[in-house]
C-alpha cells in the first residue's frame, strides 16, 4: 500500500479535484482518504475562460496561465496535505494531469495539450510529479483519451453484478463511457457533450458559471426538431475510437445548428426559441447522445448505469437522462456504490501513477486505437 495524489482540472474549468488515496494497485485496492475541490483564483479562471475560448493567445500569456495554474494545484496539494496533517514525505507521487487547453487526436500531425510546470509543482510540494500521461498513447497511434476506461475496470471488479452489461458514465464537461460485458471492457470513449455546451449557453443569459440543480432549463421545452438537428453531428455517429473537447463543442458548433434549425423553420432567432428552451434541448442532447452511444453496444440486454461527474448534481440533466432511459437499462448513481460522484477523476489521476511507479502499462489500446499496451506518464523528481 502507498499513498498517492491524484490531480485533475477538467473541461468545465470549474476548479481543481485533488484526492488523496492509498493505493495497492498490484492486490487491486484503493481508500479514498481525502478530497478537496477548491475553485480556481479569479485571475486563473480569467485567463484560461479566455485561453480555452480565444485560443489565439500570446505565447507570453499561455506561459504566464501554466506557472499560475501551476501554483494553484500546489496551493490545493499542500493545503489538503495540511488539513489532513500527512507530511509531504510519506506520499509516493502526485499524478497530476493538467489543464487540456487543445486535444487535436484527429489532425494530421495529432496533438493534445495539457498545461502544467511539472518540476514547479515537485518542487512547491516536495513530491515526486507523474504527468502528461495522454503522450504515450497518442505516440503509439492512440487518440490519448479517454484514458479513465482502465481504472473503472479496476474499480469496478468488486461491484456485484447482476447485468449482462455495465457502463460507468462520468458527465463532465465532455462525457464519456466505459462499457463492460460482464468484466470485460468492450469500449470506452467520448460520447460528446457532458455540461460543456449547457455551462456555455446558460453563461451567455446569466451571471453565474452553471445552471444550479438545472433549474433553468427546468423553465424551458425541449424542441425535438432542434434536438434531430444536433444529433445530426457526424460526432455522434462515429466509431470509436474517438475523443473530444471544447475545441469541437461550443458556442460557435451551437450556433452553426440553430442558424441550420431557423433556416428550416423560417424563423428569425430572437422571435421563436427561448434561450430557456435551448438550455432545456441541450439538456436532452447530452442525454441522448449517452444513451444513443450505449444502446449500439448493449442492444436491450439488461444493463446498469453508474453515473459520476458534475452533471449528476445537475437534476434536471438526471431527470432528462432517466426518462429517456429504455426499460431494459438501469441507473445508479456511482455513490450508490460507495464512491464520490466528483471524485473519480482525481483517483483516475492517482491510480495511473501508482501504475506508472509500478511500471504498469495503463492505457487501453483497443480502445483509444494505440497500437501498443504502455506505460503512461514521465516523472519529474522534486530533488
Ligand atoms: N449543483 C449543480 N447543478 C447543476 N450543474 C452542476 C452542479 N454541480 C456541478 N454541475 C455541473 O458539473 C460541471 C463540472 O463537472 P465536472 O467537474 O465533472 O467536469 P470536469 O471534470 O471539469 O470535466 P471533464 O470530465 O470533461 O474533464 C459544472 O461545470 C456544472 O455544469
Ligand atoms: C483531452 C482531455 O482532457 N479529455 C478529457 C475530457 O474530459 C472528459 C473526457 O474529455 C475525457 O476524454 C478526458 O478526461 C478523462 C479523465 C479521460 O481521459 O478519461
Amino acid at each position: 500500500m502507498s499513498w498517492y495524489i491524484g490531480i485533475m482540472s477538467g473541461t468545465s474549468l470549474d476548479g481543481i479535484d485533488v484526492a488523496l488515496c492509498k493505493i495497492d494497485v498490484i492486490n487491486g485496492s484503493m481508500e479514498t482518504r481525502a478530497f478537496h475541490s477548491p475553485p480556481f483564483p479569479d485571475e486563473l479562471l480569467a485567463k484560461l475562460t479566455v485561453l480555452c475560448t480565444k485560443p489565439i493567445q500570446h505565447l507570453e500569456n499561455i506561459g504566464q496561465t501554466q506557472q499560475l495554474l501551476t501554483k494553484a494545484y500546489a496551493d490545493a496539494v499542500n493545503s489538503l496535505l495540511a488539513k489532513e496533517n500527512v507530511d509531504p514525505a510519506t506520499i509516493s507521487a502526485i499524478g497530476c494531469h493538467g489543464q487540456t487547453i487543445w486535444h487535436s487526436p484527429a489532425s494530421t500531425l495529432p496533438f493534445t495539450w495539457q498545461l502544467l510546470d511539472a518540476a514547479l509543482l515537485a518542487r512547491l510540494c516536495n513530491i515526486n510529479v507523474i504527468h502528461n500521461f495522454r503522450a504515450k498513447d497518442m505516440a503509439y497511434g492512440g487518440q490519448g483519451a479517454p484514458l479513465v476506461p482502465p481504472f473503472h475496470q479496476w474499480l469496478c471488479k468488486d461491484f456485484p453484478a447482476h447485468f449482462q452489461y455495465r457502463v460507468l458514465v462520468n458527465i463532465g464537461g465532455i462525457a464519456n463511457v466505459s462499457i463492460f460485458d460482464k468484466e470485460k471492457l468492450i469500449a470506452g470513449f467520448d460520447t460528446g457533450p457532458g455540461n460543456t455546451l449547457l455551462d456555455m449557453w446558460y453563461q451567455r443569459h446569466n451571471i453565474q458559471m452553471y445552471d444550479k440543480n438545472g433549474a433553468w432549463a427546468s423553465t424551458g421545452n425541449y424542441h425535438r426538431a432542434l434536438l434531430t438537428q444536433l444529433l445530426s453531428d457526424p460526432y455522434f455517429v462515429q466509431a470509436a475510437p474517438k475523443s473530444t473537447g471544447r475545441e469541437y463543442f461550443n458556442l460557435a458548433w451551437l450556433n452553426q445548428y440553430l442558424d441550420q434549425y431557423y433556416a428550416v423553420t423560417s424563423k428569425t432567432k430572437d422571435t421563436v426559441l427561448a434561450p430557456q428552451d435551448i438550455q432545456r434541448t441541450l439538456s436532452m442532447l447530452t442525454a441522448q447522445s449517452i444513451i444513443t452511444s450505449i444502446q449500439t453496444y448493449t442492444q436491450n440486454a439488461p444493463t446498469q448505469l453508474i453515473v459520476c461527474g458534475g452533471g449528476t448534481h445537475n437534476q434536471q440533466l438526471y431527470a432528462d437522462l432517466t426518462n429517456v432511459l429504455p426499460p431494459s437499462i438501469a441507473v445508479t448513481l456511482l455513490s450508490s456504490l460507495g464512491h464520490d460522484v466528483d471524485a473519480i477523476e482525481a483517483m483516475a489521476f492517482a491510480w495511473l501513477a501508482a501504475c506508472h511507479e509500478s511500471g504498469i502499462p495503463s492505457n487501453a489500446p483497443s480502445l483509444t486505437g494505440a497500437n501498443k499496451a504502455v506505460v503512461l506518464g514521465s516523472k519529474t523528481n522534486y530533488k
